[in-house]
């Protein structure tokens, strides 16, 4: 296990010199062994990470490196398609939020009325189910013939991220003090909402640099967040009590770890969601990321967990089951976009 201080963007330098903060690198390798004498200091090392910045970085997990240089090439050469072949498969064609964004086509920092639209292009998978549900229904794929093999390895990638955060929740589960099971009714139903979402940000060139953003600022909407970055950097993290950004430097093969909105309601905000970001730094590179979301299963209501309400304090959030929450931040994120919930597939 180590830690690194993470460096600052120039406009923050002064106050960022009072205020650096740390994002731990965690090395869970010892419990995914079943090392249960060197568990309870990994749990404990979670528990300052989540109850601090809510960032960290996960290494010695299950996820083999070559399954993700593959999964990153695959994806590389997604993004690379004419448009046509990625209009094809646009999102806006799906019931069920999958398929493929273009550049502009989200906004997250939605209190910003002068940010520009999220500069990234984004290619979303879900679980193949049958239409029905909220987020239920088939994904988009490009024609095998068009691009060999990336179905295959896109979700051979997916499940080996799905395996992943299920331990995390499990170690998120004992850092909390409850059952190492606590959560798995949540992270691991058969029919839970998982999005793997890649992410292409093209290069910034310098008459557009500080005119364009990666992805406004943003808390995720979830309980737990599983980024793999590319060498390339831009993602940053709000420090909240100065009100300063800090990059969180790409570590070759980790996951970039952090907490989102559904897990600070459940904790009673023992655990914090943080707000983050992805700047343009002026690059000729091509940047990748895939995020995966473990998002649980709709019908689990939230409400604050053992543990995590003092004798004599109230719960700070009301129960609020899955569903709600996460129809309202669909809705907030891609406008007009929310209408398109529960309508057929073309
Ligand atoms: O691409 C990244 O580094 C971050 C993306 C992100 O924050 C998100 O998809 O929620
Ligand atoms: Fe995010």
């Amino acid at each position: 296990m180590g830690s690194f201080e993470a460096t600052t963007t120039a406009t923050d330098a002064a106050a960022a010199t009072a205020a650096a903060i740390t994002i731990p690198i965690i090395d869970i390798g010892p419990f995914l062994a079943g090392n249960e004498t060197a568990t309870p200091a990994i749990a404990a090392a979670l528990r300052a990470a989540c109850s601090n910045q809510g960032f960290l970085q996960v290494v010695g997990h299950s996820v083999p490196a070559a399954l993700q240089t593959r999964f990153l090439s695959a994806v590389a050469a997604f993004f690379a398609l004419p448009l046509r072949d990625k209009a094809a498969l646009d999102q806006s064609r799906s019931a069920c939020y999958r398929g493929y964004e273009r550049l502009g086509g989200q906004k997250l920092d939605e209190l910003d009325a002068e940010a520009t639209t999220d500069q990234k292009e984004g290619f979303s998978v879900r679980p193949e189910r049958a239409l029905g549900r909220f987020l239920a229904g088939p994904n988009q794929w490009p024609p095998e013939g068009v691009l060999p093999g990336f179905r295959e390895v896109y979700m051979e990638y997916f499940w080996a991220v799905h395996e992943l955060s299920k331990a995390m929740f499990q170690l998120m589960a004992l850092s909390l003090g409850l059952e190492k099971t606590y959560f798995d009714a949540f992270a691991a139903d058969p029919d839970g909402i998982c999005l793997c979402r890649a992410h292409h940000y093209p290069p910034t060139p310098p008459d557009v640099l500080g005119r364009t953003r990666g992805v406004g600022a943003h808390t995720d909407f979830g309980a737990l967040t599983l980024l793999l970055q590319d060498s390339v950097g831009g993602l940053e993290v709000l420090h909240k009590r100065t009100g300063t950004w800090h990059a969180v430097p790409p570590v070759e093969g980790a996951y970039v770890c952090n907490i989102g909105d559904l897990m600070q309601r459940w904790t009673n905000d023992r655990y914090q969601s943080t707000m983050h970001r992805v700047i343009s730094p002026l690059s000729n590179m091509d940047r990748y990321s895939c995020a995966f979301f473990n998002d649980g299963a709709l019908d689990v209501v939230i409400e604050a967990l053992p543990g995590c309400v003092e004798e004599g304090e109230s719960p700070v959030y009301a129960p609020l089951r899955v569903e709600e929450h996460i129809v309202e931040r669909y809705v907030q994120s891609y406008g007009a976009g929310g209408t398109l919930i529960g309508k057929a597939v073309e």
